[in-house]
């Protein structure tokens, strides 16, 4: 055996389990018998242990980092296992081994974020990426802060109420099309939050959240914008996504907990 080999042989050895990302039929019929959990966009293999990646992320770590955080949620694997993931970077197949243990992530609320909620998975990146956008860019240079309420529009809607004209009334415009990310620049300077459907059509912009703040606990020192965020999710099947104009930072709310927290600057 080379020194390769048994370089090999001692990365993969005594894991708890595997994390196929996107396996062929035949690629996760050779490792059936150990413990596996297939991470994918589709379950075509009809893996018994499957985590949905709603999202293509692009970076490897990332694609880990989501699917060994939902093999988690899922009590696939315990909290400190000790996985070997098999992924494709490069080729048709998986080309690259990578192991790591559950508990190497701090906890991201990425997954929790994309699952289950009421909002299209593409919707909710498309959001976080304009908010990350505007992290990086800012108005003219300088700092804006802006408030995104994404899904369950109509009870959103009735929780709020207008700070001025509403200029997407009359016209369909999708949170992903190009055209927003200088639409938004300009219109996030001004007051209130935008509130987008869970198909991704932005419904409002200039809306005043007026959901009661009571019970909902927010990180010290966050301000009026992030309280609403935590508060009409609360009350809502909503979740919210935060710029904050103070500290630059991105945050995501569902269910009135702050579940996430991501510097634009890493992005
Ligand atoms: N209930 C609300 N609904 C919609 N928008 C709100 C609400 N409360 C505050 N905002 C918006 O947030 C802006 C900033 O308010 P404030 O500074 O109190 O929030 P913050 O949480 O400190 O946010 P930042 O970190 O961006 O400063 C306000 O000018 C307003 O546009
Ligand atoms: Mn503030």
């Amino acid at each position: 055996m080379t020194g390769l080999d048994e370089f090999l042989e001692g990365l993969v050895a005594d894991a708890d389990a595997v994390c196929l990302f996107s396996p062929g039929k035949s690629h996760y019929e050779t490792l059936a018998g150990d413990d596996v959990v297939v991470v994918g966009p589709d379950n075509d293999v009809e893996a018994d242990a499957f985590v949905k990646l709603p999202l293509e992320f692009e970076d490897l770590r990332d694609r880990i980092r989501f699917g060994v955080e939902g093999a988690v949620e899922h009590g696939y694997v315990e909290e400190d296992a000790d996985l070997v993931c098999l992924a494709k970077v490069f080729g048709e197949d998986a080309d690259t081994v990578a192991r790591v243990r559950a508990d190497e992530f701090e906890k991201s609320g990425v997954y929790g974020l994309f699952a289950n909620s009421r909002a299209e998975p593409s919707v909710i990146r498309d959001v976080l990426e304009v908010a990350v956008e505007l992290g990086k860019k800012g108005q003219k240079g300088k700092p804006v802060g802006a408030l995104f309420v994404v899904g369950d529009a109509g009870k959103v809607m009735n929780k709020s109420r207008p700070l001025s004209y509403n200029p997407f009334e009359k016209s369909h415009v999708h949170v992903g099309d190009p055209i927003v990310n200088v639409m938004l620049k300009e219109f996030s300077r001004l007051d209130g939050a935008f509130v987008i459907s869970d198909s991704g059509k932005i419904v409002s912009a200039y809306r005043y959240l007026e959901p009661s703040a009571e019970g909902v606990d927010i990180p010290k020192g966050l301000g009026a914008r992030h309280m609403a965020a935590g508060a009409v999710t609360r009350d809502t099947n909503a979740i919210a996504i935060v710029l904050s104009e103070s500290d630059g930072l991105v945050r995501a709310f569902k269910a009135g907990e702050l579940i996430l927290e991501l510097d634009p600057e890493a992005y």
